[in-house]
């Protein structure tokens, strides 16, 4: 396998982001909704709020998403203070939600819950 490949598949998610299908949206939605993420109006992406004990919590979490971010090449776009961590999912490449999204939002709530 050629070095250039492998950067394809580092890219993981590998091939092009599509925007979620309607179908698609009522299939993968609905139990991240349930735990609290939003569609924003306006955007095609997916909002949270996160609340943790203190800054050293949200911090932590902050660090444990943003090394998997890196590694899935995909990336929240987020605001904190002190405690608080909201975070906008969407992906540039399909200006829009894709199933990457769907993963790392996933990823994050996992995290979450073993931080609060
Ligand atoms: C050039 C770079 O690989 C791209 O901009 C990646 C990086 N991180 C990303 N993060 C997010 N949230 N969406 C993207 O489309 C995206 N694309």
């Amino acid at each position: 396998m050629q070095i250039s490949e492998l950067r394809g598949t580092r890219r993981s998610q590998a091939g092009k982001a599509h925007r979620l299908s309607a179908e698609e949206r009522d299939q993968l939605l609905p139990n991240l909704r349930a735990v609290g993420w939003n569609e924003l109006e306006g955007r095609d992406a997916i909002f949270k709020q996160f609340h943790f004990k203190d800054f050293n919590r949200a911090f932590g979490f902050m660090t444990r998403v943003a090394l998997q971010a890196e590694k899935l090449d995909h990336h929240p776009e987020w605001f904190n203070v002190y405690n608080k961590v909201h975070i906008t999912l969407s992906t540039h490449e399909c200006a829009g939600l894709s199933e990457r999204d769907i993963n790392l939002a996933s990823f994050i709530e996992q995290v979450a819950v073993s931080m609060t």
